[in-house]
């Protein structure tokens, strides 16, 4: 196999940035050699045959960050060999700025007290964790303590100031520039922007603020306007909403329309090419032939849908095509303005995205003047061309319902309903490159530090709520056994009693391969892993049996699968590497790979639970791996190997007995220290096992439930749990496996398996038959009547 050939395709992601100097601190160790030299470089590239067995290079101890990660080596490889390449989807934080210096969560020490969590008001964006949120909520200044003490206007009161004449200077202003005209504050930040919005908490100590006042923000700009009309700017994109209900059928004057349409035709577009128009339909027929349309595509859609889910959506309403007096098509043609559009030749989606600002424009006038707009996209864009006899040429962009309504929903009607959640704002900012975290004017962090820091307490106060209430239920104290138990902890982590059902739930299933099949650890071909992806894909697997029986959303993650695997919906491409090095020559990843595979964990969870599932399911695929499961529960527990390796797939003795001693060779060759989970997981681990630890964390973070699978789930709740003990609040043990190491792990965790039917299949089928328990427990708790309330006679 020649050096190109053995080049993944996988690092051929994303090149560095353009203009950016390759630094040069990715060195290896003189002495080693470099197994990859003259292959082109890439993060991957330490792993010749990943998947195949071959120990890889870590760098040397001082070249890592707080996590081990080894810093931006793919640069010294591109030094050396050309362009370098990243992650296809993660930039890890690196040189040249120096990892934040606190703390170092590989190693197992006693986490700083969190910042606490802001309290929730209606009136502001929910910001995740969604329910409770942990211990004591409620500690977040609210917007107007938080104006006064900065200073700034707080938004409900903005207006307030204005009409009465008050532009805001308050004692301790400092004297307004003579240039702001009639300007309010002196803050250039919108007053608008609440604290929770951005997924920050104000710092907080036994719920004082700190001594130190919040930073002056600098003088405005001349150009900036007056502070009222700024306020009014912030407030319409606060409060634009997606209208669905609540139209009234008054018309709208032609000149408020036209204004809004005029607002629309001010959209910035790609060389000025003005690519949209507007079909503003009135006609009932029209509207009716649509709205036909529109009910089609809604029933298919649907049916598509898991249960849970699918009783969510029979209550919303995805259009208001009838409802309004107007509908407006926003079309773009993407031929407008000639052949040298200016922008538009290298990208030709340029006139879509123009036209997508023309229909913020009108949606935002449209807010202005009182009138609720709602975006429908249930349907065939070609279909609805021909109904209405578009050009060939010209695309339907948005298919908008106008008219006035009773009121605007404080938040958006999806959100209200628990159908998704807004993410934080802190979520979605990086700083420099994809994956350094931070607000501007913040110290940049990463997503494992920042996930760490984020996991709570349970809360005291709910849970002995529920305590309580178990106590008043009608039937025997303690008669629901362990049932009792879990509803306390779910209360416990929403930070109210009774807690919200989790449901709906979502299995996220990570997949991945093991360079250990080399030492013939399994009866099964290797391509077994890429070959079931495909059968989950297909719907054809118990994990997709059980999912529908429970109602439960089944989500694929490729982190580590030898095979190509197809993009389609319902499986995330997250390959770190094709497969891992063979434990028994060396490390199974580096450390860098295994952070990546960790944060690819973090953010499935972040984005199953922000698409508002209310329980995360955990589910494994990969061939072997029940062996680097066995590692690493040896590895995390001090258990000799023969009392924690199973037979997996079925093995016989013989075969059984070389896996064990396979085990015991990976703990030679690797140095394990319990107390360096990244570092474990690098070590003896498996790239589904680092994302299935990332997982839990993502979910206890968040405050959400996360269900545990087998013995691949419980040895990663292991690493999850030497990361952040607290994590495993948020942890369910779903059922026993009849790997023997599975009891063991459980058993260090403290965790109390739900059921224990001697499975051994993983893919969360274990988890999926536990959730309706997890489900009734609350269910209970919430809906069962107290002694006093039933008229029932408590005991005697
Ligand atoms: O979940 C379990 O406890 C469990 C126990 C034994 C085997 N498995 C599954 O079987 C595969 C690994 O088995 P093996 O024998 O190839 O190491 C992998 O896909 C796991 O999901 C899973
Ligand atoms: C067929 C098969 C299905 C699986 N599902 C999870 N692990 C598995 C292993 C095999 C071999």
């Amino acid at each position: 196999m020649s050096a190109d050939d053995r080049r993944d395709p996988v690092d051929r992601g994303a090149d560095d940035p353009p203009g950016r100097p390759p630094a040069d601190h990715g060195r290896r160790r003189a002495a080693e050699p470099d197994p990859l030299a003259g292959s082109g470089g890439g993060l991957l590239d330490d792993l010749p045959e990943t998947g195949r067995g071959y120990a890889p290079l870590d760098p040397p101890e001082d070249d890592r960050d707080q996590h081990g990660r080894a810093a931006g080596r793919h640069n010294a490889d591109a030094a050396e060999n050309g362009p370098a390449h990243r992650n296809p989807f993660h930039t890890p934080v690196e040189e040249p700025t120096p990892p934040p210096p606190p703390r170092d969560t590989t190693r197992r020490e006693p986490a700083p007290e969190p910042p606490r969590p802001a309290a929730e008001d209606p009136l502001q964006p929910n910001v995740i964790p969604f329910r409770g949120a942990g211990p004591e909520r409620a500690t977040a200044t609210p917007p107007r303590r938080a104006a006064e003490e900065t200073g700034r206007a707080a938004p409900e009161h903005a207006e307030a100031n204005t009409a009465a004449g008050n532009p805001g200077t308050g004692a301790g202003d400092p004297p307004r520039d003579p240039r702001d005209r009639g300007r309010g504050q002196d803050s250039g930040a919108p007053a608008s922007v609440p604290p929770e919005s951005t997924g920050r908490v104000e710092p907080s100590e036994g719920g004082q603020r700190p001594e130190e006042p919040a930073p002056r923000v600098s003088e405005l700009d001349p150009h900036a306007y007056a502070q009222a009309e700024r306020d009014a700017v912030y407030r319409v994109i606060r409060e634009r909403r997606d209208v669905r209900v609540g139209f009234r059928t008054d018309p709208i004057p032609s000149e408020v329309l036209t204004r809004v349409l005029a607002a629309a035709h001010q959209a910035p577009s790609v060389g000025f090419s003005q690519p949209w128009d507007f079909v503003v339909v009135e006609d009932g027929e029209t509207r009716s032939h649509v709205r036909e349309m529109v009910q089609t595509q809604r029933e298919e859609y649907a049916r598509a849908l898991p249960g849970a889910r699918a009783r969510a959506f029979s209550g919303l309403k995805v259009e208001a095509i009838l409802d309004t007096p107007v509908n407006i098509v926003v079309t773009v043609d993407s031929t407008r303005g000639g052949r040298h559009t200016l922008g538009r030749h290298t990208q030709p989606q340029m006139s879509g995205y123009s036209t997508a600002l023309a229909v913020e424009n009108l949606w935002l006038a449209a807010r202005a003047e009182g009138l609720g707009v709602g975006w429908v996209s249930f349907f065939e864009e070609r279909a609805l061309a021909r109904a209405l006899d578009l050009p060939p040429h010209l695309e339907v962009v948005a298919y908008l319902c106008v008219g006035y309504v009773d009121d605007f929903p404080p938040e958006p009607e999806l959100s209200l309903g628990g159908w998704a959640k807004r993410r934080p704002l802190s979520w979605a900012v990086h700083r420099e490159s994809y994956g350094r975290r931070g607000l501007p004017g913040e110290e940049p962090t990463s997503l494992l530090d920042e996930t760490i820091a984020g996991i709570r307490p349970l809360n005291q106060r709910a849970i002995n709520e529920a305590r309580d209430r178990q106590d008043q239920m009608t039937k025997p104290p303690g008669s629901l056994g362990v049932l009792e138990d879990v509803s306390v902890q779910l209360a416990g982590l929403a930070g109210e009693c009774p807690p919200p059902i989790p449901e709906p739930a979502a299995v996220a299933v990570f997949a991945g391969d093991h360079g250990v099949h080399a030492q013939k650890v399994t009866a099964w071909p290797q391509d077994v892993t890429t070959q079931m992806v495909h059968n989950f894909l297909n719907g054809g697997a118990v994990v997709n049996a059980f999912a529908e029986q429970v109602g439960t959303e089944v989500t694929i993650v490729d982190v580590g699968v030898v095979g190509d695997l197809p993009t389609v919906p319902g499986l995330l491409p997250r390959k770190v590497a094709r497969g891992t090095a063979d434990i028994t020559q060396g490390p199974a990843l580096t450390r860098t790979q295994a952070v990546y595979a960790i944060e690819a964990g973090v953010e499935v969870a972040r984005d199953l639970v922000s698409a508002g599932n209310r329980c995360l399911v955990t589910g494994d695929m990969g061939i072997a791996n029940t062996t680097p499961s066995a590692a690493l529960i040896a590895a995390f527990t001090g258990f000799d190997p023969a009392d924690i390796t199973g037979r997996g797939t079925g093995l016989d003795e013989a075969a059984h007995e070389h896996k064990i001693e396979v085990v015991r060779r990976a703990l030679e060759v690797n140095a394990v220290d319990p107390n360096d989970p990244t570092g474990v997981l690098a070590a003896v681990g498996g790239l589904e096992h680092a994302a299935l630890a990332g997982f839990i964390l993502g979910a206890a973070a968040t405050g959400v439930p996360v269900l545990l699978d087998g013995v691949i789930s419980g040895s990663a709740a292991l690493a999850a749990a030497a990361l952040s003990p607290a994590s495993m609040n948020a942890c369910f043990a779903g059922h026993c496996s009849a790997e023997p190491g599975h009891t063991v792990a459980l058993r260090h965790l403290g965790l109390h398996p739900l059921f224990g039917l001697e499975m051994r299949l993983g893919e969360g089928s274990g988890a999926l038959l536990a959730l309706p328990m997890l489900q009734a427990s609350v269910r209970a708790l919430r809906d069962v009547a107290t002694f006093d309330a039933a008229g029932v006679a408590g005991r005697a």
